[in-house]
């Protein structure tokens, strides 16, 4: 509903550079004839604005205080803004416990295929911590021990089997950066900005922060972008391959759904192990089980699995024999 409203600015042209343009794949904005015949099959992505409707969850515990959670109406797309824009979107350890609950949902709710990730307003996606709750031992608020909980936050983006889209208007800096990062996708508008700020405000993410931009813009860039940490414009950032299109800010949430409507017209299960398939090879055994458990899920719905499985309960001895030994 007001969402659009809130990434409304004037206008200014979508960036020619996309790196996909030279590839298979272009860009959904862009014609390319090897989408001819699959569009006129599937017919042109709809471009209509979705029905957002506010999710409250379980009607015992409170509701959200620092975040939006909504859902489109009819589609599968879930969409959850950090709603602290009088900081920037900075996080404290509440807003990030809401942030994992919704994000939770999202994944258990099995008519969402696609969760947007964003902040309220035009001036950032997420400034990082929110300083003010800086303790000696991480972000405290409620409670009065800190913590550095947004880590979990990462990994769980990182795990959930559903495309997190990344939609980026204003500064995405600090551990805000590391949270797009984390993100499969990032649609920015042209009034983003991409930046470390840990090592002159005392801080450092070393974990994902480090290691994920490295995989992302190289080593050469990654150590630039935290030793220096400037501020780089969504040009530059998309020139580095931090996001995947930079779109006018007016356009930003039209287009960063029009991704989501692709997708969702594409095979979950195809999307789900590609995700665990790209994470595997940088997340070592935690990658590997991810992308295990997708096997074993697949697995059990064939013959063969449940062979074993009724064998077993019937008290008698599986017949393996009749399935094959494909080459
Ligand atoms: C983001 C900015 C560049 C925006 O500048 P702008 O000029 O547009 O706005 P203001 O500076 O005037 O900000 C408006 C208002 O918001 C407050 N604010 C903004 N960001 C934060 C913040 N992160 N924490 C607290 N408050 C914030 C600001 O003070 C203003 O309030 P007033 O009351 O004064 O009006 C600019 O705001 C900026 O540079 N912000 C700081 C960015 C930053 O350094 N972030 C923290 C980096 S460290 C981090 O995020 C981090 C978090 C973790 O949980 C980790 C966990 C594990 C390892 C590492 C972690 C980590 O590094």
């Amino acid at each position: 509903m007001a969402s659009v409203a809130n990434h409304l600015m004037p206008g200014h042209q979508i960036s020619p550079s996309h790196p996909a343009l030279f590839g298979a794949i272009a860009p959904s904005n862009c014609s390319s004839p090897l989408d001819d015949s699959y569009r006129r099959t599937h017919g042109e992505v709809p471009s209509h604005p979705p029905v957002w409707k506010t999710v409250s969850l379980d009607e015992s515990v409170k509701g959200f205080a620092d975040i939006i959670y909504e859902k489109a109406v009819g589609e599968g797309i879930a969409k959850i803004t950090i709603n602290r824009p009088e900081r920037r979107n900075a996080f404290r350890p509440q807003t990030v416990k809401e942030l994992m609950r919704a994000f939770n949902d999202a994944r258990d709710d099995i008519s969402v295929g696609v969760i947007i990730f964003t902040g309220k307003g035009t001036e950032a996606f997420c400034s990082g911590g929110d300083q003010s709750f800086r303790g000696k031992n991480g972000y405290a608020d409620y409670d009065n021990f800190g913590r550095l909980n947004v880590l979990d936050l990462q990994v769980q983006i990182r795990r959930l089997p559903k495309p997190v889209i990344a939609m980026v208007a204003g500064y995405a800096v600090g551990g805000g950066h590391v949270l797009h990062m984390v993100c499969d996708l990032t649609i920015a508008a042209n009034n983003a900005v991409f930046g470390q700020t840990g090592p002159k405000v005392g801080s450092f993410d070393a974990g994902y922060g480090a290691s994920i931009m490295s995989r992302l813009i190289g080593p050469k860039r990654a150590r630039e972008m935290w030793y220096l940490s400037k501020f780089y414009t969504a040009s530059e950032a998309e020139k580095m391959g931090l996001v995947n299109m930079v779109v006018p800010l007016e356009k930003l949430e039209q287009e960063t759904v029009k991704w989501c409507r692709e997708m969702l017209r594409n095979s979950p299960t195809a999307i789900r192990l590609c995700k665990s398939a790209i994470n595997a090879a940088d997340d070592g055994h935690a990658g590997l089980q991810a992308l295990a458990g997708d096997a074993t899920l697949m697995f059990y719905g064939t013959e063969e699995g449940n062979e074993g499985r009724s064998s077993y309960l019937q008290h008698k001895k599986p017949d393996f024999s009749k399935f094959p030994r494909l080459p």
